[in-house]
């Protein structure tokens, strides 16, 4: 066996993933140092509680609550703690002593990334975040080395897996968004606060991480589009399996021409989306994740895998450690964040994609005719139209309605929005169903 000076490693938080990187690093502890060329000696785990349950023993000499010190005596710290405050207070002290950092911490990231870059850059330090975005899957590495030397014009993303494992249980077993999310929950894919799941935050949080890296240029939290699947229902996943589409909460990242100027800017946006039913990210099930990405050199593009789950995001918390550590062997000044494309982020109106609505309309006679007109007035040209009369309504009656599905050709986010708002207003749609944009065509 051969000896090596030790590295400190310091890991805060024992939870879903903290306690399987503190398992793994045990386990393969020589192997692991083999590898970096120093020995990587866990000093210390930070937690609340020190007796709470966890999915892996740790011995108890291990555990600390005192953070702040283990901290201070550490090489490289890892911090797997979540949450805004004191994760960010703890990496800034980690960096300011002289520690590299690793995080799975997307939250973190997205809205205190460009602080802790800063920091690291000035005292020379890394700040290692592959398990932040995808979990196992690698796509930080890919984007910041790989694809250094490329354009990347486009990501199209399932980058949260307890949204896609809900959509899946809602599609293949019926289940609620409840149902669905308690399993999610139980099997570690969730974040603490599964809000940031279900509301869109947590693939908003990735999109800025992904959008910054990709574009080289800052893209803020703020400006990511954002909704939820909170208001998916399973008529939605019904009809879009009808209709050969399958419903994914999809990150897209993308270079765009800004309509008003003609200048070129970036956007970032998390929504529901019809996803064709032949394209690869339909394929994707459960917790995996996948990031489809078009480069103008490179061309397609797709990295998938498990997006979730405690001992998968270990595995990529890890890689970043082998990285960190060999760093601390080799010296040099490692890799810095590179934002030299500021590029203007534009807002979701200026964003050209297809859409599907579904309306219900009045079944009489000249409804259609009006209906493809509002379209048309607000430049937004019909590609298909769907029409069905419920079985108990006979046709014609004063009351009766009907369901229209509508498919349009690509126009702005500010012309369909217009559009929805004149069918709301106008008196042949009873009720706008559905407003689904449809990616990957
Ligand atoms: N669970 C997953 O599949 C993935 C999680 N992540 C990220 O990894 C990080 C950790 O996630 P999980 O392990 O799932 O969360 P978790 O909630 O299971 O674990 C966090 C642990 O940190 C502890 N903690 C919180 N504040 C602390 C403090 N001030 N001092 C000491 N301990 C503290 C908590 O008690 C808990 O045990 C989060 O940033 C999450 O977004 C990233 C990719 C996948
Ligand atoms: N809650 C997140 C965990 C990984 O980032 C998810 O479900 O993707
Ligand atoms: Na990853």
């Amino acid at each position: 066996m051969i000896e090596y000076r030790d590295l400190r490693i310091a890991i805060l938080g024992a939870g879903s993933v903290g306690a399987q990187v503190a398992r793994l690093l045990l386990e393969h502890r020589q192997e692991l140092s083999d590898r970096v060329g120093a020995g990587l000696q866990l000093v210390g785990v930070a937690v609340r509680d020190l007796d709470a349950p966890r999915t892996a023993e740790i011995p108890r000499e291990l555990l600390t609550t005192d953070a702040r010190s283990l901290i201070l005596g550490a090489d490289i710290v890892i911090e797997l703690m979540g949450g805004i405050e004191p994760a960010r207070e703890y990496l800034a002290l980690a960096l300011n002593s002289g520690a590299d950092v690793i995080t799975a911490n997307k939250a973190l990231l997205a809205t205190h990334g460009p602080e802790l870059f800063e920091i690291a850059e000035q005292v020379g330090a890394q700040l290692y975040y592959e398990a932040a975005v995808g979990g196992a899957i690698p796509i930080i590495r890919p984007l910041r080395d790989s694809l250094a030397g490329d354009r990347v014009r486009r990501i199209l993303g399932i980058v949260n897996g307890t949204t896609n494992y809900i959509l899946d249980r809602m599609d293949t077993e019926g289940d609620s968004l409840e149902e669905a999310l308690d399993a999610a929950t139980r099997l570690g894919y969730a974040e603490a606060d599964p809000t940031a799941d279900i509301g869109g935050f947590d693939a908003a949080h990735k999109a800025a991480i992904l959008a910054s890296l990709a574009f080289h240029t800052t893209v803020p939290l703020d400006a990511v589009h954002r909704e939820g699947i909170e208001h998916v229902t399973h008529a939605q996943v019904e009809g879009a399996k009808h209709a050969g589409y399958v419903v994914k909460l999809l990150a897209v990242c993308e270079r765009l021409t800004d309509p008003e100027t003609g200048a070129e800017g970036v956007s970032a946006r998390v929504h529901p989306a019809l996803v064709p039913i032949g394209h690869p990210l339909a394929a994707v099930r459960g917790v995996n994740n996948a990031v489809f990405l078009e480069a103008e050199a490179a061309g397609s593009l797709m990295f998938y895998g498990a997006g979730a789950g405690g001992v998968e995001t270990a595995s990529a918390v890890l890689g970043d450690l082998v990285s960190a550590a060999r760093r601390h062997v080799i010296g040099g000044p490692g890799i810095t964040e590179s934002t030299h494309g500021e590029l203007p982020v534009l807002p979701i109106t200026s964003v050209v994609t297809r859409y599907q609505i579904t309306l219900q309309v009045a079944d009489r006679p000249g409804v259609l005719a009006t209906i493809a007109t509002m379209f048309s007035d607000h430049g937004v040209s019909v590609e298909a139209v769907q029409q069905s009369v419920p079985e108990q309504a006979a046709e014609g009656e004063p009351d009766a309605t009907a369901t229209l599905v509508i498919g349009t050709h690509r126009a702005t986010e500010a012309a369909l929005a217009a559009t929805v708002m004149a069918l709301r207003a106008g008196d042949v749609v009873t009720e706008v169903t559905s407003v689904l944009r449809v990616e990957g065509l």
